[in-house]
């Protein structure tokens, strides 16, 4: 099994360049309040100096989102998949399906017994994200959860036949214990930036870990 990689918050061409020459197989860009909030027009002018023949799949964020504002820049910027990071409800999430015809991922924010509020959204996500709870913040903090709950969100995720993707303050010395629970997938925003800046060093050190983690795996 390989484990998946998304790299998100990329908000630079520096960025997208160096998330395009990783492994991952999908870069996000946030279009919600954050520090690494981008607009269409951003993300449309990197890709337009970037690499041209890459294969990265393209993640759009949105907390709390109306459907009109998923709408506008799924109309202006190409997109592969939607996450909704907020608090969207599962009839909100099932309107974003059926009104945008994207794939669907949906973000739940650890806290006891979370994982049974997959339940309701699975009918309508194609994959859930699992990632810290901070008070005031949504997402990008660069803070871990319990990792000793993960394998709830797990076994949760082959119950509900959907892939677990688990996020929040993933980094270079902490990604060889998170492999030892197996998850589908792994989200990662500050834990590879260097001021800021998407950095081609942690990219590097967090691959090599994944790809040493996996090899043995197949074993
Ligand atoms: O990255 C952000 O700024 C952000 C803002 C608002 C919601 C989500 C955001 N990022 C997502 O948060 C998780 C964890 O990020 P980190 O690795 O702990 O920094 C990840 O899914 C990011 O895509």
């Amino acid at each position: 099994m390989q484990t998946k990689l998304k790299y998100c918050g990329n908000h630079s061409l520096q960025d997208v360049n160096n998330v395009i020459n990783s492994r991952a197989e999908y870069i996000g860009f946030v279009f919600a309040e954050s520090k690494r909030k981008v607009t269409a027009d951003d993300v449309n002018n990197w890709f337009r100096s970037a690499p041209a023949n890459h294969t990265k799949q393209i993640v759009a964020l949105f907390v709390n989102a109306t459907i009109s504002e998923i709408e506008e820049v799924v109309s202006k910027v190409h997109v592969d998949i939607i996450q909704c990071h907020g608090n969207e409800t599962p009839e909100l999430v099932q309107e974003i399906k059926q009104r945008v015809k994207k794939t669907i991922w949906k973000v739940i924010h650890h806290q006891e017994k979370a994982w049974q509020d997959m339940k309701a959204f699975a009918t309508y996500v194609d994959a859930f994200i699992i990632d810290s709870k901070v008070k005031g913040q949504w997402g990008g903090t660069g803070i871990t959860f319990d990792w000793g709950h993960i394998p709830n969100y797990i076994e949760q995720g082959k119950t509900l036949q959907r892939p677990v993707f688990i996020a929040g303050g993933i980094n270079p010395s902490n990604v060889g214990e998170l492999l030892t629970y197996q998850p589908d997938g792994i989200d990662i925003s500050s834990g590879i930036e260097k001021d800021g800046i998407k950095d081609k060093t942690l990219i590097k050190q967090i691959e090599e870990r994944i790809t040493n983690h996996d090899n043995q795996l197949s074993r």
